[in-house]
């Protein structure tokens, strides 16, 4: 057992001589090493596996993570971590503020099926016994390419606790001979993680929730007390943003009554992904027991100043040294510098990640197909715990206790240093040589405007979708297969080509009026485009959770990034090859191809971003070689990548907006150019939206319904857009009606000549079947919205 017996209230004077650094960490992946989990839950899901076969999994997967956290020499772990979907829903659950709608059908909470039932109805608006209801909305979780749902509230939510899953985490991690550390999202967290539910009063938000939530934290700290854990962690990183007075206020509320209360564990506070700046204090003086803070890139200068903050000492410092979402070893000697300067400061420190380890892959060491020079470069969650360990060892005994780990990250380091793989002066020179004239089309938008739609000839509230069709389980195997040799190049191009040809066929009978390849050749939107760039190393095993049961391999940038030759216009000139309707070219944008790979750490990542960019570049001249008349160029990772702190926004914008545009600058007026975003709030990015100067963006609205248009409205966005009309994260499609009520509110905000009926993003996720209806329904749900119009102008048609 840890020892940590110490309050906020005692020993605040002076260094603890009796305090043993120890190594934690707040969260490890959750999926399982081979993904477990995630095959678990889709064969639940599809009724081949029963509650009671889920929770076995389940058992299975938490003595892999608790086994891997005791192998590495952790101690003290999290509790709470580990979530069957997403810990903002584990969250709503825990504070018995699931919505009505996922609580009503019939489904008992005391047993296991029923619980499961209510939780997947939440997250999937789908059970397993096929129940159906609206789906929480999701959105991005921090800066990160995770997603979170969006717990719904309103003045009438009664929160009540319910620790039963909680509790089982503690309890599994004793099992295994571990101290657990419940970890939970925190009040202020959750109320800004959190949205009004439709039927609140307009202008009431969550945060008038903060006096009814705070007794039932109360109840849970004493649970967990009565539970015998000595510490929680409230996870607040929300503080991190900075946002607004009114955050600030709440956080002191919340923090000043839960560190008041008499009966609890200690309170650990963490903000995670930035540095946690004036609400450190705030916390400290609310009362708080400890923090756990992100010191990842921190330099020496800040790391002093973090020591010198009035009221750390004595307290509980638990030092993110360790970049928790990044894949690159950490220089031990310098973190061990900066953990040296924080305890003189008297506080108690230790060692961990800066963040959850949900974010990178598990272990590095199973990836032999990789360089080994790069491998030794890069730590995955494993390596991570290893490194943590090895400092908090440094930290208690001192650096010669750790001479041989240290060494070995200083070589580690000069092998990078010394690499050729990372600096290639053509590429520097390219990059150099961009003028303010490549970023700019050749033609004002109106003017684009009319003569694309010359050359188009769509008719009004055109259809189109976002590029990718299902991903069945034949295109995965047959692409298993080639990379396993046992199918050759021929045979999956032609195996691919047959998949484009039925998409193509499935479109054309639907009546689609801007066409698609499908994207059948694609593993991934991102890691396809990097495993087509020099500059990319793209590992085999290295699978993060992105929602739910979806996970995704990032490449990881290791040096210059250059195009080799053409990447992805085969496919789009086969697919023209088969209609007349023009066949949309689909690329990944240069700032989401950064987003969710894992950076370089030694250089800028607006670099890179250039050099993407013009990688992109020739791409999308190679495609408009080939006949190619529509080019989507895809960002859902532009709001992803935002700085969270206001302070860093406007930089970051002008690389971002700069990299979509040198990409798309080069084409030719005739060429329309669509981009497309889902996934987040684009509310703050609005202005770099306009600036891409795309000339159609598709959106995802759907679960929102339609809110996007008002703030793109807000924003005298005047190009055309397509606000997603078809909520494809949920098995659920809509019918005709729906579609034709998404666009009857949509022309509300939009004059019909701007508007375009799509998806809410990519179908690669659906079934085929659930393709198929769902088409016919955008169709006829857009042929109804152009029949009411051209009722309502009297006949005449839009333009
Ligand atoms: C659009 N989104 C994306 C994000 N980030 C990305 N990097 N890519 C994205 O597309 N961030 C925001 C959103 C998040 N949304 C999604 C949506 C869907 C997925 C998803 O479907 N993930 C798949 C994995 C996709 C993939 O990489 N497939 C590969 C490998 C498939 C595989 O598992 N192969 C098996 C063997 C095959 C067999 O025998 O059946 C194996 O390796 O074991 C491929 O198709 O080749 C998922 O299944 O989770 C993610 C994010
Ligand atoms: N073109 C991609 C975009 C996803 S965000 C797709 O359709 O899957
Ligand atoms: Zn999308």
């Amino acid at each position: 057992m840890t020892q940590h017996a110490t309050t906020a209230t005692d020993g605040s004077d002076g260094p603890d001589v009796a305090h043993h650094p120890t190594a934690t960490l707040s969260g490890y992946p959750r999926q399982g090493r081979d993904r477990e989990l995630k095959r678990a839950l889709e064969a639940h899901w599809a009724g081949r596996l029963d509650a009671a076969g889920l929770l076995d999994v389940v058992g299975q997967v938490q003595d892999q993570r608790f086994g891997a956290m005791a192998a590495a020499g952790v101690t003290e772990v999290p509790a709470g971590d580990f979530s069957l979907y997403d810990h903002v829903l584990d969250t709503a659950v825990l504070l018995g503020l699931l919505p009505a709608r996922c609580t009503a059908p019939g489904l008992d909470p005391a047993t296991p099926a029923g619980r499961l039932g209510r939780y997947f109805l939440a997250a999937r608006g789908r059970d397993a016994d096929g129940h159906e209801t609206q789906a929480l909305e999701m959105t991005k979780w921090f800066d990160t390419n995770y997603h979170h749902l969006v717990p719904e509230l309103g003045p009438t939510s009664e929160p009540a606790p319910d620790a039963a899953d909680l509790l089982e985490q503690v309890r599994a991690a004793r099992r295994h001979g571990l101290e657990p550390r419940p970890v939970v999202v925190g009040p202020v967290t959750f109320l800004r993680c959190s949205k009004a539910a439709d039927d609140a009063p307009a202008g009431w938000t969550p945060d008038a929730l903060l006096p009814r939530l705070l007794p039932v934290y109360a109840e849970l700290l004493a649970v967990l007390a009565d539970e015998g854990c000595a510490w929680v962690e409230l996870d607040e990183s929300v503080l991190v943003t900075g946002a607004d007075d009114g955050l600030a206020a709440l956080a002191r509320t919340a923090h000043a009554h839960l560190a008041g209360l008499s009966h609890r564990p200690r309170l650990l506070v963490a903000g995670h992904y930035e540095r946690l700046g004036d609400a450190a204090t705030l916390l400290l003086d609310a009362g708080v027991d400890g923090l756990a803070v992100d010191l990842a890139g921190a330099s020496r200068a800040e790391v002093e100043e973090l020591a010198a903050l009035p009221g750390l000492a004595g307290r509980r410092l638990v030092a993110g040294v360790v970049d928790g979402r990044g894949v690159w070893r950490r220089d031990l000697s310098e973190a061990l510098d900066h953990l040296e300067v924080l305890a003189r400061s008297g506080a108690r420190v230790d060692v961990a990640p800066s963040c959850s380890l949900l974010h990178v892959p598990v272990d590095v060491s199973r990836e032999d197909t990789l360089d080994p020079d790069v491998r030794s470069w890069l730590a995955f969650a494993d390596q991570k715990l290893e490194e943590v360990v090895v400092l908090a060892r440094g930290l208690a005994q001192g650096r010669d206790a750790v001479a041989a780990e240290l060494g070995v990250s200083d070589a580690v380091r000069a092998s990078r240093l010394a690499s050729a793989r990372t600096r290639t002066p053509a590429v520097r020179e390219r990059g150099d040589a961009v003028t303010p004239g490549d970023l700019r089309r050749p033609a004002p938008a109106d003017e684009r405007r009319a003569l694309q739609a010359a050359a188009l000839r769509l008719p009004p509230l055109p259809t189109t979708t976002i590029g990718s069709f299902p991903q069945t389980p034949e295109i995965r195997r047959a692409r298993a297969a080639h990379r396993a040799g046992r199918l050759d190049d021929a045979g999956y191009e032609a195996a691919m080509e047959g998949e484009v040809r039925r998409v193509v066929a499935e479109q054309e009978e639907a009546g689609v009026d801007v066409l698609v390849h499908g994207e059948p050749e694609r593993d991934d939107m991102v890691r396809y485009f990097a495993d087509r760039l020099e500059g990319f190393v793209t590992p085999v095993h290295g699978w993060v959770q992105s929602y739910g049961s979806r996970c995704v391999r990032p490449p990881v940038v290791v040096g210059d990034v250059r195009r080799p030759g053409p990447m992805t216009v085969r496919w789009t000139r086969f697919a023209q090859r088969l209609t007349d309707a023009p066949v949309k070219g689909m690329l990944t944008g240069p700032v989401t191809i950064l987003a969710w790979s894992f950076p370089r750490d030694d250089e800028p990542r607006s670099l890179s971003a250039r050099q993407v960019a013009l990688a992109l570049r020739d791409e999308v001249a190679d495609l408009e070689a080939a006949g190619t008349r529509v080019v989507q160029v895809d960002e859902p990772g532009l709001r992803e990548l935002l700085p969270l702190r206001a302070s860093g926004r406007q930089e970051y914008l002008a690389w971002a907006v700069d990299a979509f545009r040198l990409a798309t600058g080069g084409a030719a007026a005739t060429t329309q150019v669509h981009t497309h975003m889902c996934y987040a709030e684009f509310g703050d990015v609005m202005a770099a939206i306009d600036a891409l100067d795309a000339d159609v963006i598709s959106l995802e609205a759907a679960r929102s319904r339609m809110e996007v248009l008002d703030e793109l409205a807000d924003e005298g966005y005047d190009r055309a857009v397509g606000p997603g009309v078809w909520d494809i994260h949920s098995p659920v499609v809509p019918t005709a009606d729906e579609v034709s009520d998404h666009l009857a509110r949509a022309l509300e905000r939009l004059p019909a000549d701007r508007l375009w009926v799509n998806p809410d993003c990519g179908l690669k996720t659906r079934t085929p079947e659930e393709v198929s209806a769902g088409l016919t329904a955008l169709v006829a749900g857009a042929a109804r919205a152009r029949q009411a119009l051209a009722g309502r102008d009297g006949g005449t048609t839009p333009r």
